[in-house]
């Protein structure tokens, strides 16, 4: 671990109990961030964004595990007991635009809110420093002071959203992490959403995990960028660097997929992501990937070009040609859809 590193993730993983046996959601993740820095994560659905970001922060539902380590701010909070790992995620950690740490209460004025947030996590401030701390951070993402003792049903959904966000920005955290709305019901756009992140960078300037479907806010907002396909991050680099001259078969098909709805013509990846429950062996891309060669069956190396750094067999040097040869797909199959 780089003692810049505001969070340094190795070897994560987050297990959900279901009845055909555990879904390995995230498997093996690693990555970290430095101050300031806001890494893209994205990745078809259900390969394990939420759920990362919900490990990370703490939220897991009962009955899921999380192995591995996740190093905040120089200490390692998964070996710390319950009660203080709680305090330690509550004011160094936020997490916006998706289940707010907090909810608003419609009997409560918005003052209240940030009172009673800052108070909790920051006794030592003034009365005054509280309301200074409030009205700075509702200011950041437009809301006027002379608002603040309204109550939640005085504002319109988005200025709720942009409440909550505040909620959380007030506390100063080092790190938060932003898992993009993907529902029609939500409220903010991806203007508003480019909007209020480059807003809090420039406020706050908080290492930012942004969770996304939409590989044109990465682009936008994001430093760098990691690709997670089927629980495991399988490249991550910078956003230029990967978009420009992607390593893994995966990121190629996510950005043509990407390229072509703007072309008004949809190329999905063919295939469907693998059960996490008994995942491929080996790569879990290959039964989708038209490169795939025979030493695909087994884990693919982790390999660094530049700063890149993807997890695929095509970029290993010294393969055997049985190793090189294409995989022969399953019979099975072919035989199934004669
Ligand atoms: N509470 C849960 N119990 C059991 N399995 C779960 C639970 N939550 C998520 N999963 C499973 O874990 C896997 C990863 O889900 P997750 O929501 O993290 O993916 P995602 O990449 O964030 O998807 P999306 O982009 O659709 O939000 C999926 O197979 C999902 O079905």
């Amino acid at each position: 671990m780089s003692a810049e590193h505001v969070m340094d993730v190795r070897d994560l993983r987050v297990w959900y109990a279901g009845p055909a046996g555990p879904v390995r959601a995230v498997d093996g993740v690693s990555f970290a961030l430095r101050p300031g820095e806001v890494l893209g994560l994205v990745g078809e659905s259900g390969c394990g964004k939420s759920t990362l970001g919900r490990g990370l922060m703490g939220l897991l539902p009962r009955g899921a595990a999380i192995d591995g380590q996740i190093r905040f701010d120089g200490t390692e909070i998964l070996a710390l007991p319950r009660k203080q790992r709680e305090r330690l995620r509550g004011a160094g950690m936020g997490l916006i635009f998706q289940e707010p740490m907090t909810r608003l209460d419609p009997l409560m004025r918005v003052s209240e809110h940030f009172e009673e947030a800052i108070k909790t996590h920051e006794r030592s401030l003034s009365r005054h420093d509280r309301r200074n701390r409030a009205l700075d951070a509702l200011r950041s993402l437009g809301i006027p002071p002379t608002r603040y003792r309204n109550y939640p049903h005085e504002f319109s959904g988005g200025m709720r959203q942009r409440i909550m966000i505040a909620l959380a920005l007030a506390l100063r955290p080092k790190f938060i992490i932003a898992d993009e709305p993907t529902t029609a019901l939500d409220v903010l756009v991806e203007a508003q959403i480019l909007r209020i992140l480059a807003d809090i960078r420039e406020t706050y300037a908080p290492a930012i995990l942004l969770i996304t479907h939409n590989l044109g806010i990465v682009a936008e907002a994001c430093d760098r960028v990691a690709v997670m396909y089927a629980g495991r991050i399988v490249e991550q680099g910078p956003v230029r660097e990967v978009f420009a001259n992607p390593q893994h078969p995966y990121t190629r098909a996510l950005l043509s997929s990407t390229i072509s709805l703007s072309t008004q013509e949809l190329v999905s990846i063919p295939g469907a992501p693998p059960d996490l429950v008994d995942p491929p062996a080996g790569c879990r891309f290959h039964p989708r990937c038209s490169h795939a060669m025979n030493v695909c069956l087994t884990f693919p190396p982790l390999v660094q070009r530049d700063a890149q750094l993807a997890e695929c067999w095509l970029l290993a040097d010294e393969l055997t040609d049985e190793q090189r040869r294409p995989l022969q797909r399953e019979e099975v199959s072919v035989a199934d859809e004669a």
